[in-house]
């Protein structure tokens, strides 16, 4: 490598036909500044993460700080919300993958929150062809054609507003080296979409708007926040014109919420319930300790309390702020059969209305199909406002650190291991293929789902749990039921599609961070290394 490549970025990735026109000279130039600014304090938050979970592991729990008391206590709010991001009552999200993003845009929703994240494996054809399906979106030139059935597909009048989720932190782009070493992914994702769609939205008089996923501190809004000032300055725009909505979707964040906010409160419009990512995160922040084992996923609901209370204090904290509060996920999906899709939709319509209910601002749907349901209640509740930011939920005040971390009762089945490393086994094998959403017995399932499966058997297993039947949960079991629940997936599924596909990496990927004594951190960082 000459001198001038390690002080640039390296492309390592293929450069397919029209890849020139998404990472062109500029870009990149863009790209390289930011990592070169952002990228070494990056790597300082992800060491301190580490150096807190020692400390949680070692006995503490998490709790509010004391360092930022003055910042809760206090009067201020964020700078304020767009005309253009004051209703977002139903959101759809979804891969960035062409026809998805077109159909999302067309779907009953006000908001498409296109994914680099929990719904997208990032491949390197994905993220990039990616960028170029967000850029046609914005513009609204988009078009698809289905190669095989000839569909052809392009946007309705008035689609969806597009936001755009960035990979989280903890996550590399092996494609792209910066003196040798991959970029964070999070840093291509912003710089690409910021570069190739300002002057577009800007045009339409709106602005760059942002989901930012799995934050773990206010100090890595605040580097966010460091992120959209040095933008904005570069592109001489005037501050504010990125908006970052925030998901609040890990255990220590649910504590730092304030503070969050007032870390980019130049830049943030909402929280979100990221509630998939949470329960994941409850399990792993609280990994050893054995009082708050977590029962089988199906019973781990949001009226179980702790969810509940991080769902209200979420509420009560962005409306204090004028910030909104946005509901998050019910994994449903449709189902072919109608009787069964009445349950869905009834199953559907009980998690918003309990959503509505409480006070968010809006929610999210996984399919189009689930869209009108969605609506029809958020109408319900939000009636001529387009949003609920009057909902000041002063009657849970206080809500304390022992209710946000309050343990779960309910059982640990037999049933619950083995649907439970079913699912991890089938996402872990589409991951590694590319596909990053899938639909798994009825239900949608990505990286946030999947991360609950897994760590479940993992924290089963660490903590000896006895089944239902009265089997003690050790890593022979798994091993004896990875087997036996392999074959089952296998004569599901087909030997065409076993043969055709990545099962047997899957099975390594998934017996190791399973059996392994220290917690893999993500599944997609051992994923990424078998992607591509
Ligand atoms: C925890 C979290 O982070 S949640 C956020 C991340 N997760 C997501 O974004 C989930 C997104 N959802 C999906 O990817 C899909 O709905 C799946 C994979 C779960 C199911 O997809 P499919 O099996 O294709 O569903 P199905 O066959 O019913 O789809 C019917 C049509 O709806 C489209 N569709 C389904 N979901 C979506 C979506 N989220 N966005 C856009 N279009 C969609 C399909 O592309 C298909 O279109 P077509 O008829 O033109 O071919
Ligand atoms: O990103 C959303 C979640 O539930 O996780
Ligand atoms: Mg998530």
């Amino acid at each position: 490598m000459t001198t001038q490549e390690q002080q640039g970025l390296q492309i390592t990735g293929e450069m397919k036909p029209g890849y020139d026109a998404i990472l062109s000279a500029d870009a990149i130039e863009f790209l390289s500044e930011l990592v070169h600014e952002f990228a070494p304090a990056l790597k300082q938050l992800l060491k301190d993460r580490d150096r807190r979970q020692s400390e949680i592991d070692n006995g503490q729990l998490p709790d509010f700080l004391a360092e930022t008391r003055d910042i809760r206590e206090s009067h201020w709010k964020i700078a304020g919300i767009p005309t253009d991001l004051q209703d977002r009552r139903v959101e759809i999200t979804g891969p960035v993958e062409r026809k998805m993003v077109i159909n999302a845009m067309n779907a009953n929703v006000k908001v498409f929150m296109a994914d680099f994240e929990d719904a997208q494996s990032p491949t390197w054809d994905g993220v990039v062809e990616g960028q170029a399906n967000l850029r046609d979106a914005n513009l609204g030139t988009i078009e698809y054609t289905h190669p095989e059935t000839g569909k052809h597909y392009r946007l309705k009048d008035q689609p969806a507003m597009l936001l755009a989720r960035v990979r989280g932190l903890h996550l590399p782009e092996k494609h792209i080296l910066y003196k040798g070493e991959a970029i964070p992914g999070c840093l291509m994702d912003f710089a690409l979409y910021f570069f190739h769609n300002l002057g577009i939205r800007q045009a339409k008089g709106s602005g760059m708007y942002f989901y930012l996923p799995k934050l773990q501190s206010y100090k890595e809004a605040a580097w966010w926040s460091k992120v959209f000032h040095f933008a904005e300055q570069r592109f001489k725009v005037p501050t504010g014109t990125i908006k970052a909505t925030v998901l609040i979707e890990t255990l220590p964040a649910v504590f730092e919420m304030d503070e969050i906010l007032f870390a980019l409160r130049e830049h943030i419009v909402a929280l979100n319930c990221g509630r998939w990512d949470y329960i994941f995160s409850y399990i792993k922040t609280l990994r050893r300790h054995a009082d708050r084992v977590l029962p089988d996923r199906q019973v781990v609901t949001m009226d179980q309390p702790f969810l509940d209370a991080y769902s209200r204090l979420l509420i009560r904290t962005c409306h204090k702020r004028g910030a909104m509060a946005m509901g998050g996920m019910a994994a449903f999906i449709p189902a072919k059969d109608p009787q069964e899709n009445e349950k869905v939709l009834a199953r559907v319509t009980a998690d918003k209305d309990r959503e509505a209910r409480n006070g968010h601002d809006g929610t999210w749907v996984a399919h189009p199909g689930l869209a009108d349901t969605a609506m029809t209640v958020f109408n319900h509740y939000l009636g001529n406002r387009p949003n609920q930011l009057h909902v000041l939920r002063d009657e849970d005040a206080p809500i304390s650190a022992s209710l946000l971390l309050q343990p779960s009762d309910g059982v640990r089945t037999e049933q619950g291991m083995r649907t439970n490393i079913r699912v991890a086994l089938q996402y872990i094998e589409a991951w590694i293929s590319g596909n990053g959403c899938v639909p798994i017995y009825g239900l949608m399932e990505d990286a946030a789902t999947a991360e609950i499966s897994r760590t479940s058997i993992w924290q089963w297993i660490q903590n000896q749990k006895t089944l239902d039947n009265g089997q003690v949960v050790t890593k022979a079991l798994f091993r004896q039921m990875l087997a036996e629940e392999a074959q089952v997936v296998r004569s599901e599924l087909g030997e065409s599609r076993w043969q055709a596909g990545r099962f047997e990496k899957a099975i390594t990927i998934l017996d190791q961070i399973t059996t392994d004594d220290e917690l893999v951190e993500f599944l997609t960082l051992p994923g990424y290394q078998a992607l591509d």
